[in-house]
This record gives C-alpha cells, sequence and structure tokens, in this order.
C-alpha cells in the first residue's frame, strides 16, 4: 500500500459546507486552508461575511450555493449559534443526505437534536478562540452510525485548529464546554484584573496592561513547552515566605480562587445544558 504524504485535508474529495463564518467558522475555514485544502472545495453559507472571509472567493471558496449548485457533499459544518440554528436548519438539511457526515461546534446543541433537525451521521464538537492560530483544543464526541471514515474526516477538520480529543459520552460536553470552550474568557479576565490589580497597587495604567499581558502569555507559553504540570510552575514562582506566598494565602483561601472558579464553571455547565433544552 502507498503512503500518502499529502496532508488529509489536502486530499479531500467533494464539497465541505461551512454555515456561519463568524469567530470560530472563520478559524476552522482559516486552518483547513492552511492545511492544504482546496479552497473550490469550500462553500461557506454565511449571510454576512467579514471582508476577510469574502475575500477567500481568490482562492476559489464559494458562499452561499444551494445544495443544487454544490457536487458532492463531503461534511457539513455547523458554526451558528445555537439560538440561530432553529431557523438555519431548514436550509442546512437541503446539503444533507443519509450517511453524510455533520460536524457541529455548538454549545449545547445535542447530536441527537441536530440529527433530527438536518439528518446525517453528526459528530459533535466544542472547539475554543486559540483555534484563530492554531492552538486551540477540540473535544469531539460521535453521535449515532458515525463510521471510522466519517470520525477520521471529523477529526482532520478540527485537528486544522489543534489539538483533538475524543470522548465517547456526549454528557460530558457541557462540562467540556465550561472549561476548554469558555475557559479563554477566565484566562483574558485574569489578565484584565491584574492590570487593574496593578493600577491599584500604583503603576501607570499602560505599564500594567503590558505586564498584566505579558505575564499571562508568558506563563501560558511555559506551561504550554514545559514537562512540568501546573501545580509545580506554580511552586517554582513562589519563594517560602515572599511575595508569591503572600498573594497565594490570598487567592487560595476558603473563600477564593478555587471555589470561585467551581461555581464560574457549574454555571457554564449548566448554562450548556440548558442550551440543550
Ligand atoms: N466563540 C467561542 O469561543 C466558541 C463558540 N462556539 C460555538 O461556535 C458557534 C459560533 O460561535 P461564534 O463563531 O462565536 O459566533 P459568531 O457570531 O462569530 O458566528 C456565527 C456566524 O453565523 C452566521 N449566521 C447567522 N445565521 C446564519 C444562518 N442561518 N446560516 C449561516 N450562517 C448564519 C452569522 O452571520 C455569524 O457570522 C456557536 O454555536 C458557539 O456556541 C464553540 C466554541 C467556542
Ligand atoms: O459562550 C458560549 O456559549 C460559547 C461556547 C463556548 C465559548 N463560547
Amino acid at each position: 500500500m502507498s503512503i500518502s504524504k499529502k496532508p488529509p485535508l489536502a486530499q479531500m474529495t467533494g464539497t465541505i459546507v461551512l454555515a456561519g463564518a463568524g469567530k470560530m467558522g472563520g478559524a476552522l475555514l482559516t486552518g483547513w486552508l492552511a492545511q492544504g485544502l482546496d479552497g473550490c472545495n469550500v462553500a461557506v453559507i454565511e449571510p454576512h461575511p467579514s471582508e476577510e472571509i469574502a475575500a477567500l472567493t481568490a482562492r476559489g471558496v464559494r458562499f452561499n450555493s444551494s445544495a443544487q449548485d454544490l457536487g458532492a457533499v463531503a461534511a457539513l459544518v455547523i458554526a451558528v449559534k445555537p439560538q440561530m440554528f432553529r431557523d438555519a436548519a431548514a436550509k442546512l438539511k437541503s446539503f444533507v443526505a443519509p450517511g453524510t457526515l455533520v460536524v457541529s461546534i455548538m454549545a449545547g446543541v445535542t447530536t441527537a437534536a441536530i440529527s433530527k433537525a438536518c439528518g446525517g451521521s453528526v459528530v459533535r464538537a466544542m472547539p475554543n478562540t486559540p483555534a484563530a492560530i492554531g492552538r486551540g483544543i477540540t473535544v469531539a464526541v460521535p453521535g449515532h452510525h458515525v463510521n471510522t471514515e466519517q470520525r477520521a474526516t471529523a477529526d482532520a477538520l478540527l485537528r486544522a485548529t489543534g489539538a483533538v480529543e475524543w470522548v465517547d459520552d456526549e454528557s460530558l460536553i457541557d462540562a467540556v464546554t465550561a472549561v476548554s470552550g469558555s475557559g479563554p474568557a477566565y484566562v483574558f479576565l485574569l489578565a484584565e484584573e491584574l492590570a487593574r490589580a496593578g493600577v491599584e497597587a500604583g503603576l501607570p495604567e499602560d505599564l500594567a496592561t503590558k505586564l498584566a499581558r505579558a505575564t499571562v502569555a508568558g506563563s501560558g507559553e511555559l506551561l504550554h513547552r514545559s514537562e512540568l504540570d501546573a501545580a509545580t510552575l506554580r511552586k517554582n514562582v513562589t519563594s517560602p515566605g515572599g511575595t508569591t506566598a503572600a498573594a497565594l494565602e490570598v487567592l487560595m483561601a476558603d473563600d477564593g480562587f478555587q471555589p470561585l472558579l467551581s461555581r464560574a464553571v457549574a454555571a457554564a455547565k449548566r448554562r450548556s445544558q440548558e442550551l440543550a433544552k
């Protein structure tokens, strides 16, 4: 058997239909093209494309085609807001034949609901915004009737924006959404609040903002590159009886960061479960 060196997306035949090319759909599309997917193999359904996305017509990407205009559909990728899905589904199901792969990144919309509204073999996935720089992490779960080949196609589409983990239990996706899907917002809030606290501590605003941004970004990069776990990296900053220990005593108090983050993650998980109703 000959082994092709081409990445899987560069070998893909059939059209990938992307519904919704906003922040996340746009990140996926950019990742696919960077991984060698031919723009002629992509059809975008998007009522309000950004200038950057609309400019991809130059790479062969088609916009707002009807199902009749397209040849065989290899996959439908749904990246509209969950609240938009009901309206969008009427059109989207025209792209789906029995056995067509459907990949959804919508928060809180179950494989069963997607399958009922659009048909097809559904993979549900939860990416996050670092996808925009190829550093996302996505957790995916196959719904019923997803075969090995479809799972491999979904994996290649999602992996274009970073790492992919697969789970078999769909109920885990609500907690995944609360941890990694929404997680970047918690980290950005940390950068905002660290800057604000720096100003309160007497720093000029522009310096505090620069320090907070560089600290969050540098620490994230250190965590990414290091073989040490987060707790060890934290301990490496903390000299006994020093300044960090004084701060951590506040952050790790019984009413500190830990119960607050537990409550935040629980609230996000609950909201994901509510969106499914
Ligand atoms: N933003 C995030 O951090 C993450 C978002 N998600 C999920 O990704 C999905 C998209 O979220 P964002 O990209 O943040 O939203 P967004 O608002 O940036 O993008 C949604 C896009 O869908 C388009 N749209 C609206 N109605 C449509 C229709 N009928 N057909 C086709 N396109 C239509 C809108 O014009 C918009 O460009 C949501 O379901 C969200 O739950 C998942 C993981 C992370
Ligand atoms: O806030 C949301 O609902 C979406 C899902 C995860 C991140 N953003």
